[in-house]
């Protein structure tokens, strides 16, 4: 599978109606094929920030690119909500087939299979655990665009057992291939277990206020390891 796109991110100004901006001047690029975890306050900015990447929201003074594309340009990434999003009318299959009239049976078949779900095509989403919905909406980004994936909180209001679940499956989709990956949580254990990088955002505007590479691979990081990169990252 081909390297994940490049993402430049430079917004001049960002605002919702009247109200003091989100985002001024706020500039960063993510290196194609790279997973980086976007940690930040409550309401600071990170899933409208999300959004203008996905080209979803392009109300915004500056640009975003995705290899050089303006981002409503570009194609579309696989994008996973803060919530499963599945239509209750539609099969598992249906749901991923429904984000894109391109996706053909056989592919939507293969990204269930690739979150463990292969014997779940079938059902409606009243029939799945909330852990397996969560695990048709990945498939469902993964089907849309595997090589650009923007995930919001996605192990929010999950219990233990589930967040260790769709931790290992977020490694598993992502060593897969080289897809570029931008995560928000708010977390610090997210981005030390995930994460190649991690931009922490603070104040209004929102600024970065700590840009940290975590060079040790996801899979061979040791306990150690993992309490030095939380606190890298709780110390922001
Ligand atoms: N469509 C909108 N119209 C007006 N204000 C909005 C809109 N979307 C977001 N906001 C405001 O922008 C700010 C940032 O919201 P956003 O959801 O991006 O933050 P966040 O960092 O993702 O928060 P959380 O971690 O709680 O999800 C909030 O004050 C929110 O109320």
């Amino acid at each position: 599978m081909a390297i994940g796109p490049g993402l430049n991110i430079a917004v001049d100004e960002k605002r919702f109606g009247v109200s003091e901006p989100l985002f001024k001047g706020l500039r960063f690029d993510i290196a194609p094929g790279s997973v980086v975890a976007l940690i930040g306050p409550s309401g600071i900015g990170k899933s409208t920030l999300l959004r203008m990447i996905a080209g979803i929201d392009s109300d915004f003074a500056g640009i975003i690119t995705v290899d050089g594309t303006p981002a409503a340009m570009a194609p579309t990434p696989g994008f996973v909500f803060q919530d499963p999003r599945l239509l209750p009318w539609l099969t598992a299959m249906n749901n991923i087939r429904a984000v894109d009239p391109r996706c053909t049976p056989k592919q939507a078949a293969s990204a269930l299979q690739r979150v463990g779900l292969a014997d779940a095509a079938g059902l409606y989403p009243h029939q799945l655990s909330g852990g397996m919905q969560r695990r048709v909406a990945l498939a469902r980004a993964v089907a849309v665009n595997a090589s650009l994936l923007l995930l919001d909180e996605p192990f929010v209001s999950l219990d233990r057992a589930l967040v260790a679940e769709m931790r290992t499956l977020f490694r598993a989709v992502v060593g897969d291939g080289q897809p570029t990956v931008l995560f928000v949580s708010h977390l610090a254990d997210d981005a030390a277990r995930l994460a190649d990088r991690v931009i922490v955002l603070q104040q209004r505007p929102a600024t970065i206020v700590a840009d940290i590479a975590l060079p040790i691979a996801p899979r061979s990081r040791d306990e150690a390891v993992l309490a030095d990169y939380r606190q890298m990252v709780d110390r922001h």
